[in-house]
């Protein structure tokens, strides 16, 4: 089968163009697309669907969501399926303009999260509203063997925000963070960041079914808003976002985000899934 293979600030993807709904994937075919040695290698998957061949109940604003005639199966690299992923919808976005498949620059994709308007900049980024992020208190995690306190976000899918008080390249990020099955019952991911300057801060992520990964979209819209909002901390709307696959903007703007960055697509190929 046909497939192309992109990346936002080295947070990879295997694309698998659907249009009609014809795959039932498998976690296991997932994780074997997704194998860096035996497979193609990514993150996660993005599968491009059309959303009235998608098959699914959604549950997140779902007349807005069926009204786009695009959607963003998005599974991680473990084959489990998450709501919304910040990298792949503009990597998704690049691969619809690329494969002539959308006209204009502005237009929306449906996710397990909602709606998602990108626009492609002049420059060849793209921006994404990212819709509701919202604070959800502080929660806790347990990071190679230490506890560690943060901000719940959510954004779409479900994050711990850790500020840190050095360098995050110093940061343990070699084992799976344990949350607390209360606060997090679905699991999560986990951001360590720290702030630089006033609107610039670092941040590495563990993703919830994709280990590290050298950027996270939706993790780097969670760090800002957690960010922003600490308590005598520089407040800022505009952050710039180092993290070790690259840089993206965010832009907080009344309970909601746009996120900004660069989308690639590297190659496109045929591959064989496995049995
Ligand atoms: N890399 C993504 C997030 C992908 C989903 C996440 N691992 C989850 O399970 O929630 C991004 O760029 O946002």
């Amino acid at each position: 089968m046909r497939f192309a293979k992109g990346h936002g600030t080295e947070n990879d993807f295997v694309i698998l163009p659907d249009p009609d709904g014809a795959l039932d994937l498998t976690p296991a075919q997932i994780a074997a697309l997704c194998d860096r040695r035996a497979g193609v290698g990514g993150d996660g998957v993005l599968r491009v669907v059309r959303t009235k061949a998608l098959g699914e109940r959604l549950s997140a604003d779902s007349a807005a969501v069926e009204a786009c005639e695009w959607f963003m199966d998005y599974r991680n690299a473990d084959g489990s399926i998450a709501e919304m992923c910040g990298n792949g919808v503009r990597v998704f976005a690049r691969y619809l303009v690329r494969a002539g498949l959308v006209a204009g620059d502005v237009f929306e994709i449906g996710t397990r999260a909602g709606v998602r308007r990108v626009t492609i900049e002049d420059d060849g980024e793209i921006t994404v509203d990212m819709g509701p992020v919202r604070l959800l208190g502080e929660g806790g995690a347990v990071l190679a063997g230490g506890p560690v306190r943060g901000a719940r976000v959510s954004v779409g899918n479900p994050h711990l925000a850790c500020a840190v008080p050095g360098p995050v390249a110093e940061v343990d990020l070699s084992a799976q963070p344990e949350l607390d099955a209360a606060e997090f019952p679905e699991g999560g991911n986990v951001e360590v960041y720290r702030v630089l300057e006033p609107g610039t801060l670092e941040m590495r992520v563990y993703e919830r079914g994709s280990g590290e990964t050298r950027s996270c979209g939706t993790g780097i819209v969670a760090a800002a808003a957690a960010a922003a909002a600490t308590p005598g901390a520089p407040g800022s709307d505009v952050w710039r976002v180092r993290v070790p696959g690259g840089e993206c903007v965010v832009t907080l703007e009344a309970g909601t985000a746009r996120l900004r960055g660069p989308a690639v697509i590297v190659a496109e190929g045929d591959v064989h899934l496995a049995e």
